[in-house]
């Protein structure tokens, strides 16, 4: 029998009516672990890293997952494992990395509000570089390192405004964001760090948004920031490294971003033809290496038959897949076993049990199923575990990895009980 893959999808298929997971049956890890159930593959995940790897073949590059997609430790311990580094934007990102066994060297720390506390923890830990996303930032790592005795490796993040033609909301590297440095600005900033005696300047670092599908976006920002590049090395500040972000999008709903390699084949052609091919190059992709890795199963609880609307009531709500409720984002919902061919669909609204009219996870979706039957939701691996919460005392999901014909519980569900650890009654 010829497995039937879904688009986008390669280790998830049908198999006869049934869905898998690489090897396993996803029905039977819904049966073992209960649901809402994150499902991993790990052979997706290591096949879209693959990708940037083989874009980067005999270069001097560093991929640094950006694990804010998702950053469940069994999650970042495929990638430490393959290798990579890690785009971190709290202390508490560090931890997990750490916990992980990724290595400090290989992080880089990203964000507008890095804290003293955060600042001192980076540096105990020895992390590789910290993206300075302003310039009173400089002011306070550099007072910071040298409290330390030490000086902070940094690049800035520099804001080409170039459109990435994204949802606004994931939107990053436009004029108006609050994110980096305005690129008319950003020569005297890198002159003012280089004063600075707390800090040693290695590289130049950009990120444009997220979900990106078209090239000329990135084409755009690597023109700018290699204008840039040739400013700041004329001014005598040397740069050792390009970071370019991530971003690249993928396909939820039949969109058609480039694959990795192709999009770097690209960029690559675009650097070396201005001559900075030998640098080395640092990206921090997070949903492209998750995002179709992951889905989430959930059981139909009740089937609401309305006049305007019916209702497909699920277990899994929006604090478990917050992305629809957020920037209203599609996600595909298929069935665990599929109806025989000719089965009666109805149109539903597919909806969660939290207290919100925002809380839904697809809109008009032609589904034949009955109480007590299974869904998964497509393109779950990315920023769904990542931005879960307990919203109405709802413990989070559980979540395996799947790694052929194995399933690893990576993350236990959570109890009502854990959901309140750490709350106090008065006395
Ligand atoms: C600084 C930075 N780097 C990397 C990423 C990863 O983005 P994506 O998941 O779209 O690849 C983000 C999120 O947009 C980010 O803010
Ligand atoms: N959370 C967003 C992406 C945020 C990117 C972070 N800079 C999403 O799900 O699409």
């Amino acid at each position: 029998m010829t497995p039937m893959t879904l688009p986008g999808h390669p280790h998830f298929s049908y198999r006869g009516n049934e869905l898998f997971a690489e090897d396993m049956r996803a029905s039977e890890l819904a049966q073992a672990h209960g649901t809402p159930l994150f499902v991993y593959s790990k052979a997706a995940m290591l096949s879209a890293l693959a990708a940037y790897q083989r874009g980067f073949a005999g270069r001097h590059a560093q991929i640094c997952y950006a694990m804010k997609a998702n950053s469940s430790l069994g999650v970042l311990q495929v990638f430490a494992r393959a290798g990579c580094g890690f785009d971190i934007v709290s202390g508490g990102e560090l931890e997990r990395v750490l916990a992980a066994g990724g290595e400090a060297r290989k992080v880089i720390f990203s964000g507008v509000g890095k804290t003293r506390a955060e600042m001192r923890q980076a540096l105990t830990a020895g992390i590789g570089c910290f993206n300075v996303e302003s310039e009173a930032e400089l002011d306070v790592l550099s007072e910071v390192a040298s409290s330390m005795q030490l000086r902070a490796p940094v690049s800035i993040r520099v804001n080409p405004n170039v459109d990435p033609k994204t949802h606004p909301y994931i939107s990053t590297g436009l004029k108006d964001n609050k994110f980096g440095v305005a690129h008319e600005d950003a020569l005297r900033v890198y002159r003012h760090a280089a004063s600075l005696k707390g800090l040693e300047v290695v590289g130049i670092d950009c990120h444009i948004g997220s979900q990106i599908t078209d090239t000329t976006p990135y084409l755009d920002a690597m023109d700018r920031v290699l204008d840039l590049v040739a400013a700041i090395e004329a001014a005598g500040i040397a740069l050792a490294h390009i970071d370019f972000g991530g971003g690249l999008g993928i396909n939820y709903n039949n969109e058609t971003p480039p694959e990795a390699d192709v999009l770097w084949q690209q960029l690559l052609a675009k650097l070396d033809a201005r001559g900075y091919g030998d640098k080395k190059l640092m990206i921090e992709p997070g949903r492209s290496l998750v995002g179709n890795a992951g889905i989430c199963l959930t059981e139909v609880l009740y089937l609401k038959p309305g006049e305007q609307k019916n209702f497909c009531i699920v277990d899994a709500a929006m604090n478990d897949l917050p992305r629809p409720a957020m920037y209203q984002a599609f996600h595909a919902i298929v069935p665990l076993t599929q109806a025989a061919a000719g089965a009666v669909t109805t149109t539903y609204e597919v909806v969660g049990p939290v207290c919100e009219s925002g809380d839904w996870i697809g809109h008009d979706r032609a589904l034949a199923v009955a109480a007590g039957e299974q869904l998964a939701v497509m393109s779950a691996g990315a920023y769904c575990m990542s931005m879960s919460s307990n919203y109405n005392t709802r413990g989070r999901a559980a979540e395996v990895l799947v790694d052929g014909q194995t399933a690893h519980l990576i993350r236990a569900r959570e109890t009502a009980a854990d959901t309140f650890r750490g709350e106090a009654l008065l006395p």
